[in-house]
């Protein structure tokens, strides 16, 4: 039975869709050292944002398969070097949308009307009214910084609210941000207009410290900032100085740059600052949200089945993947089969994707191409995750068309790789009840159902070669299953093709090509 290890709290409910296909361990807080000792035996790792997933561990691991973060950010796991391990990252996109965009809001009313402070006040036996006037939001401008699944779901309940809205960013339409309701601006003219700012974007080296001396420069003496997405995206010794000096009236946050928030003189703040440990995930219904749907991924996966959200292999909708499913494993034969033709060490592979295969959703077959090229090599190190990369490690130079015209079958493939034993090609297509055959081999039409062990011969088309190519197999007691022979031209180049039922004994393809007439051998073993 394969083992989950579950490294930070996670609900039951995906415990006990884990607990159905393996052994779950839950071991939360363990320092790295720990980490590294035990994860040599688990199958697959499930965690939030409190297990950093470190190229050390990811090195350590020997059987992992997958991490699964219950959560949106996968910036605690070291996805670099998980995909050229060749281990899937999987998260929860939407699963916590909801609660993460009202943490923002409820942090953004909470500063304007000093809610914990008054809380407080309260509960040490004060009844001071005149110390917590606050503000309204009504009418007042909020900044979102990053228009996307969190920023707008608080972009319309802000505006439920009468807030006037303006947005930035990059990446989205202005016609997106209209039905959004958002005024769509550049960086600048949200510092300088916003009452509100709030940020929902990731952290990425353009975002980090987007909120710093310069920008809050530009901000209105009362704006207040609300950070629900990620610490680093404000530099928090600006923040600080600002907020002293009274340059902002007030910041909410929940990340920080180094979680936990160790000693930060943030926490001498006053009314004017309102701090959570990175609560925006932490409701009850987000948190069976990101483990069911975490939890049902790593099932799958750890089923051989593939994941829904991935963020290190090609994304497909589980329908495109339903239609895809058979050519990937056409991709698969074909790439195993060329790369052995060529002769291993290929420079590099030709793919043409024709009939259906030429639209765009079909870049996994690519993939799958590679796959197969990269499985004599490889074995079962070589996955969908790390096969592009493995390929481009090794110098393979990988070439792409597309060809929507070629209608011989709905959707085919040819691949043409160039390696040690010079340059091969084959084609296939799915028939009927989606059967792989190859359909020509170096360009020569051939109808074959490819099988385990395989012999392909190039000779000339000339009485009595096939029976002394059979007598001979015979001789070293292999028995052939079905033999094929393509052609273009009658006793001209043709290639044959022999289905075995046994392996070919060494030293057997040297006496093949002894054989007056062929002009080279190959054996392949799928
Ligand atoms: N506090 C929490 O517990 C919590 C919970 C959930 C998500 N988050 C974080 O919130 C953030 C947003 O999550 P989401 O689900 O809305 O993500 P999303 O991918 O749906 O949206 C992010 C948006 O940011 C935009 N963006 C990217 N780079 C930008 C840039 N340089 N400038 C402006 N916009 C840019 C993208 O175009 C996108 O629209 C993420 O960082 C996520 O990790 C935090
Ligand atoms: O990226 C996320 O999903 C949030 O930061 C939530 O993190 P958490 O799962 O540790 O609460």
């Amino acid at each position: 039975m394969p083992k989950v290890l579950v490294s930070d709290p996670i609900d039951q409910v995906g415990i006990d869709i884990l607990s159905q296909v393996a052994q779950v361990d839950v071991k939360t807080g363990l320092p790295a050292e720990e980490l590294i000792k035990i994860v040599p035996e688990y199958d697959a790792m499930m965690i939030r944002s409190e297990t950093k997933v470190t190229k050390e561990i990811i090195e350590a691991a020997t059987q992992l398969k997958i991490i699964g973060r219950a959560g949106v950010g996968v910036d605690n796991v070291d996805v670099p070097a998980a995909t050229r391990k060749g281990i899937v990252v999987v998260n929860s996109p939407e699963g916590n949308t909801i609660a993460a965009a009202e943490h923002a809001l409820a942090m953004m009313l909470s500063l304007s009307r000093h809610i914990p402070e008054a809380n407080q006040s309260v509960k040490n036996n004060k009844w001071d009214r005149k110390r917590f006037v606050g503000t309204e939001v009504y009418k007042k401008t909020l900044g979102i910084v990053g228009l996307g699944k969190i920023g707008s779901h608080v972009a319309a309940v802000a505006k439920a609210m009468g807030m006037k809205l303006l947005a930035y960013d990059p990446f989205i339409s202005i016609e997106r941000a209209d039905q959004i309701g958002c005024r769509l601006v550049d960086l600048d003219i949200l510092f300088r207009e916003a009452d509100y700012i709030t940020l929902h974007i990731p952290k990425t080296p353009e975002t980090t410290h987007i909120i710093g001396t310069e920008s809050i420069a530009k901000m209105k003496p009362t704006a207040r900032i609300i950070n629900c997405a990620r610490g680093g995206i404000i530099d928090e010794i600006a923040l600080l100085q600002a907020l002293r000096e009274g340059k902002i009236a007030g910041a909410a946050l929940d990340v920080f740059e180094k979680e936990p928030l160790g000693e930060s003189e943030l926490r001498s703040l006053g009314k004017e600052v309102i701090l959570t440990p990175h609560l925006g995930a932490s409701t009850a219904e987000a948190q069976v949200n990101v483990a069911v749907d975490v939890a049902e991924q790593i099932r799958d996966v750890l089923l051989g089945l593939p994941a829904r959200s991935a963020v290190n292999i090609p994304g497909l909708h589980p329908d495109a993947l339903q239609t895809l499913r058979p050519y990937l494993q056409l991709a698969e034969t074909l790439g195993n089969m060329v790369g052995q033709l060529a002769g291993g060490r290929v420079e590099s592979l030709n793919i043409r994707l024709q009939g259906d295969l030429a639209n765009n959703q079909s870049q996994p077959v690519v993939v799958a191409a590679l796959k197969g090229l990269l499985s004599q090599a490889l074995r079962e190190r070589v996955n969908y995750v790390n096969a592009s990369i493995e390929a481009k490690e090794r110098g393979i130079h990988v070439i792409e068309t597309r060809d929507a015209d070629v209608r011989d079958y709905s959707g085919s493939l040819q691949l043409s790789a160039k390696g040690a034993l010079g340059e091969h090609s084959v084609t296939g297509a799915l028939l009927g009840d989606n059967e792989i055959r190859i359909t020509s081999v170096d360009e020569f039409p051939v109808n074959v159902d490819p099988t385990q062990h395989m012999l392909f011969t190039l000779h000339r088309d000339m009485p009595g070669i096939i029976g002394r190519i059979g007598s001979l197999l015979g001789s070293f007691n292999v028995n052939i299953a079905s033999m094929q022979v393509g052609r273009k031209i009658v006793r001209g180049d043709a290639v044959m093709v022999l289905s075995l039922d046994d392996p070919l004994p060494d030293g057997i393809l040297a006496e093949i090509i002894k054989v007056p007439g062929i002009k080279d051998a190959y054996t392949v073993t799928l």
